[in-house]
């Protein structure tokens, strides 16, 4: 580093005239300039960076804090007196007199839905109860998704249409031979594996609608409502018969836990023993099927798996090498692909990858066709695009065990 004005190397010889000595040195400015603008532009560059970083912890964060929040209870407002509010709590039905502020007194009026703490006292007014519904569960008609879309589970489309389509297209042939179809399916395995399409599937297949309830949605949010919405949701498959119902994330009602002491915890077990009385009182099901997902088999209360509940299981493994050429085609059907692709090649290339990093692969390689302003996809486009992707959800892991140490 230079530390004094006489240790710096003059561009020009001491004879030289005074004409050069000027030339000289402003042709060292415009490189110290040039280079000085470079240097802006890299710290730009470095903070736009810093910035995404520190945005992406402070989600993670803030998602980490709302875990650990403890659980709300949902009520219904009975009145709204001088001395109070008297309010409903659902799940028990129990009345209770709590004060509530100015300003919420003024959001609030007989029948509104209110989010209670364990005190009791009014922390937010909720949506109506059909917008939770419609949150909660997302209803289908005849879904677009075909067998001929799902390419690697072969097997496993076979046994979802040998225990959920036959018995809604054939049930004659179970009574005939005198065997009870299977109640329940579960399907469990890696996340993106089809599982979800594999239920829609069967879904369109049959003619049937589809109806996906979230399991974590189901008991993340608001306390007292999960029994009556799985009450909800076989009414709802009722009305629409036939129907496919699909519980996606079964784990988050239906897990073994070591302390059921917290209220969130009984809320969980409210919510699956409604979702057991239900399926325990189903003989009379008519055409209505339950599938169930999970990435988390470990963790299942082993009292879903009962006979005459989940009681058949399917396991949907990540793709082999074939299954991964298959998804390939499966999701290149209406791209402009050029001669050089090659597809088993990318499927050797691309181990370890779901169904659904496949299908994220030649999105991303289509992208990357379109940024360079072409309208044909290339071999190294693919490449490519399995490089970010990886890369992408190695930088994801990385921040969540940051956050989480
Ligand atoms: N076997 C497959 N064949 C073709 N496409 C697939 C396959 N598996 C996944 N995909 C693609 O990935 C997307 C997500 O798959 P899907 O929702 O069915 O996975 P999932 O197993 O239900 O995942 P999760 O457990 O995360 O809910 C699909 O919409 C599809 O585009």
């Amino acid at each position: 580093m230079t530390d004094t004005v006489d240790d710096v190397d003059l561009p020009y010889d001491d004879d030289a005239s005074q004409q050069d000595k000027i030339s000289a040195l402003r042709e060292r400015l415009e490189i110290i300039e040039r280079q000085n603008e470079e240097m802006r532009d890299k710290l730009l560059d470095a903070n736009a960076e810093n910035n995404k970083f520190q945005q992406k912890l402070e989600r993670l964060t803030h998602e980490n804090k709302k875990l650990k929040q403890s659980p709300l209870f949902v009520a219904t407002v009975q009145e709204v007196t001088d001395n109070g509010v008297i309010i409903k709590q659902h799940g028990n039905n129990q009345e209770a007199l709590t004060d509530v502020t100015d300003e919420m007194r003024s959001q609030i009026e007989p029948d509104s839905r209110v989010a209670v703490n364990n005190s009791l006292s009014i922390v937010k007014t909720l949506d109506n109860e059909t917008d939770v519904r419609a949150r909660v569960m997302q209803v289908e008609r005849k879904p677009e998704v075909s067998y001929a879309d799902i390419g690697g589970i072969d097997e496993q489309i076979d046994e979802v249409r040998e225990t959920v389509e036959m018995p809604l297209t054939s049930p004659g042939m179970f009574d005939a031979v005198g065997i009870e179809p299977p109640a329940g399916v579960l399907l469990y395995g890696p996340p993106g594996t089809g599982k979800t399409m594999l239920a829609k599937a069967v879904a369109n297949q049959t003619d049937a609608t589809f109806i996906k309830m979230a399991g974590s949605e189901l008991v993340h949010k608001f306390i007292g409502e999960g029994a009556k919405l799985v009450r909800d949701l076989f009414e709802l498959a009722r009305q629409h018969e036939p129907a496919v119902i699909f519980i996606d994330e079964i784990d988050a009602i239906a897990s073994k836990r070591t302390d059921s002491k917290t209220s969130g915890d009984a809320e969980v077990q409210r919510t699956m023993m409604q979702l057991l009385s239900e399926m325990d009182g189903f003989d009379e099901r008519g055409q209505i099927s339950i599938i169930a997902a999970t990435n988390r088999f470990d963790m299942l209360d082993r009292a879903i798996l009962r006979p005459g509940r989940f009681d058949r299981l399917i396991e949907v493994p990540k793709p082999g090498v074939e299954g991964r050429e298959r998804i390939f085609q499966i999701h290149t059907r209406s791209m402009n692909v050029a001669d050089d692709v090659d597809f088993a090649k990318l499927a050797e290339t691309t181990e370890d990858a779901s169904g659904a990093d496949v299908k994220a692969i030649c999105t991303e390689a289509g992208m990357f066709a379109i940024r360079d302003d072409r309208t044909e996809v290339y071999m190294a486009d693919f490449e490519a695009a399995w490089e970010k992707i990886q890369q992408e959800e190695a930088e994801e892991n990385e921040d969540v065990s940051r956050t989480f140490a």
